[in-house]
């Protein structure tokens, strides 16, 4: 059964469409991915989602089951604006809102020490929230979404304001909450992280889903279009090549732009009879490559 079934849920504000009928599936121990660019409707989608706000029309089931208090406990919120109380205590707010989640006060005290353990910061557990960097708030943050063990965790823009060794200690703890069983519904603007943990996705684009599935099966529909030439030494005549569009000299060799992927067996014979070539791939396109390709062309 999915962790969480969306079907087709709609929501206005005045005449203005926050999100025109969006459905996906969030199975068990998945990281789902919801795409957009600013303004496209993620955080409303996120919203009714958590129960906050109410969609105008459409269903929203957890575990099979409509919504109610104990859907709400199995539930965890990372919000894009951090909501913590700057004058209060860490483990004062953290414990607070697990017990207002369900858990016990003893049971969360011992989860708090061991994510701030986790995070290399157990110094925290007495400190107030303002004596923290905006990074280590974040952590915090992080900690009060997950303290009660939900099996479905919402993450708005989970890494944003976090420096790179932070967003691989973040990123790897969202694995092992996906390991553990929990599914985890993620929107962020950084492709890259989409690519590194999402199954699936939907792209939303002015309130509409244009582009959703599994990532892999999307990449598949998509062409080819860029050479990576690794070279030791200049090729000649790459730009004359049938189906080679643009020739970028690097580093490393060349990229090449390419309209048709036969174009690769002429470009790998033609360097091979000139020199070296330590690295020929004809490239998947990125997953910004495809965002900007499906956002632009509905936009058109
Ligand atoms: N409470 C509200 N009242 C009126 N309009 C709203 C409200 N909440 C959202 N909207 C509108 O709905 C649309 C979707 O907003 P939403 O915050 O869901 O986008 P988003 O994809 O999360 O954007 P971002 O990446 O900037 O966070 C926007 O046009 C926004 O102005």
């Amino acid at each position: 059964m999915n962790a969480l079934s969306v079907e087709r849920i709609f929501k206005q504000y005045g005449d203005k469409t926050a999100v025109n009928g969006i459905s996906f599936d969030v199975a068990p121990g998945e990281i789902y991915g919801l795409l957009g660019a600013n303004g496209a409707g993620k955080t409303t989608t996120m919203r009714m989602v958590l129960g906050l706000i109410y969609p105008d029309s459409g269903t929203i089931r957890y575990e099979g089951k409509s919504y109610g208090k104990e859907q709400l406990q199995g539930l965890g919120y990372l919000p894009e604006e951090r909501g913590l109380y700057p004058k209060v205590k860490v483990s004062d707010q953290i414990i607070y809102l697990a017990q207002l989640r369900g858990m016990s006060r003893r049971d969360a005290d011992q989860n708090l020490r061991y994510w701030l353990e986790r995070f290399g910061v157990p110094e925290y557990y007495g400190k107030k929230v303002e004596e923290l960097s905006k990074g280590n708030q974040q952590k915090i943050q992080f900690i009060a979404a997950v303290i009660h063990r939900p099996r479905i965790v919402i993450m708005d823009e989970a890494f944003s304001g976090l420096d790179p060794v932070n967003v691989e200690l973040l990123k790897s703890t969202v694995k092992e909450l996906r390991d553990s069983g929990s599914s985890i519904l993620f929107s962020t603007h950084r492709m890259e992280h989409v690519e590194e943990l999402c199954r699936n996705i939907t792209i939303l684009h002015r309130s509409n889903p244009v582009l959703q599935g599994n990532l892999k099966a999307i990449k598949k529909r998509f062409p080819r279009e860029r050479i990576i030439l690794g070279t030791e030494d200049d090729v000649k005549g790459l730009e004359k090549v049938g189906g080679v569009m643009n020739v970028k000299r690097h580093e490393y060799g060349y990229e090449l732009l390419i309209n048709d992927e036969a174009a690769g067996r002429p470009v790998l014979e033609l360097a091979l009879a000139q020199t070296n070539v330590n690295r020929f791939e004809i490239m998947e396109p990125t997953l910004n490559e495809i965002f900007i390709k499906t956002v632009g062309e509905s936009h058109e």
